[in-house]
């Protein structure tokens, strides 16, 4: 019997067949407005029709954005298991940005929450924060492995305030010890093109790496960038950050996509010109 593929090396057949492109769906209350959808779950419901529609067969991961859904409680998570559902059966890979980490004892919880069997939130992926230590996260990355699904763990966030914390302690900081342990302990065990753990490392961290020492070269998984698009990343910006493993960036974009709606139409074309640029800038 042929062993099924793990989350790592399906995400590198979806970004071989699809490109480096990774559609966020952030239900914004600014978006739904200029969509001229109201700010309740029928519109988040309208909303993900459409980016699904514009989405599915055009990218090779989904990043929907949970506290989008959560803020409109248990009607917003329901939008949320609808959406995963359908993205399923249209094959289209998803990561949850749940961003979960906690104490062992209830990380297991948030294992079970998003990697789990019989959970209607699981998807093919979760982000984890690894704040609480990166051990922390034995739960889920372990419960990742069990059921074929991955998992992409905060080291270089995107966001400024990220490096008074993440920077901190030069190359013993955080985020390179989090990136060795991620390297030498979670992909260390069978796969084709790249294991299930992944990292988060954005656009917009210009020469964070090399000053930190990080050398992703022997990283072996694959590595979510946000930051492109309206954070302000270029395709050029993005491709100097992650010279030498451009293959295992999978690059998100949400409001840089977003906002082209309402129509799907319009979706599909900004996802078209997004997925060029990136294609063009990996390649020069
Ligand atoms: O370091 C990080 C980690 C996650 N994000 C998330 O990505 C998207 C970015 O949205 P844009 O509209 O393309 O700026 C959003 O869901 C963030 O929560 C991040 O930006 N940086």
């Amino acid at each position: 019997m042929t062993k099924a593929l793990g989350f790592g090396d399906q995400l590198a057949l979806a970004m071989g067949q699809y490109g480096p492109l990774c559609v966020g769906v952030d239900p914004h209350p600014g978006l739904l407005e200029q969509w001229g959808l109201e700010d309740d779950a029928a519109g988040l419901e309208s909303f993900c029709a459409t980016v699904l529609e514009a989405a599915a067969g055009r990218v090779a991961l989904l990043k929907p954005q949970v506290a989008l859904f959560e803020r409109h409680g248990s009607v917003g998570l329901a939008v949320l298991e609808s959406l995963l559902a359908e993205a399923r059966s249209r094959s289209l890979l998803v990561v949850a940005d749940a961003k979960r980490g906690d104490i062992g004892s209830t990380m297991q919880a948030y294992a079970d929450a998003w990697l789990g069997e019989k959970s209607p939130l699981a998807s093919d992926s979760v982000t984890l924060s690894p704040y609480l230590g990166f051990e922390s996260l034995r739960p889920a990355l372990d419960l990742a492995h069990e059921q074929q699904r991955g998992t992409f763990v905060l080291a270089l966030t995107s966001n400024p305030e990220g490096k008074t914390v993440q920077h901190v302690g030069g190359e013993r900081s955080v985020a390179a010890q989090i990136i060795a342990s991620a390297v030498a302990e979670n992909n260390a065990r069978d796969f084709l093109n790249m294991g299930p753990c992944g990292l988060v490392v954005g656009a917009t961290v210009g020469r964070a790496l090399k000053e930190l020492q990080i050398d992703l070269s022997t990283f072996n998984g694959p590595i979510l960038a946000p930051g492109y698009g309206a954070q302000g990343a270029s395709a050029k910006d993005l491709y100097a950050v992650f010279a030498g493993v451009e293959d295992q960036v999978v690059v998100n974009s949400s409001r840089g996509i977003l906002q082209a709606g309402p129509t799907a139409q319009a979706l599909v074309e900004k996802i078209e010109a997004a997925n060029a640029d990136l294609v063009s800038a990996r390649n020069k």
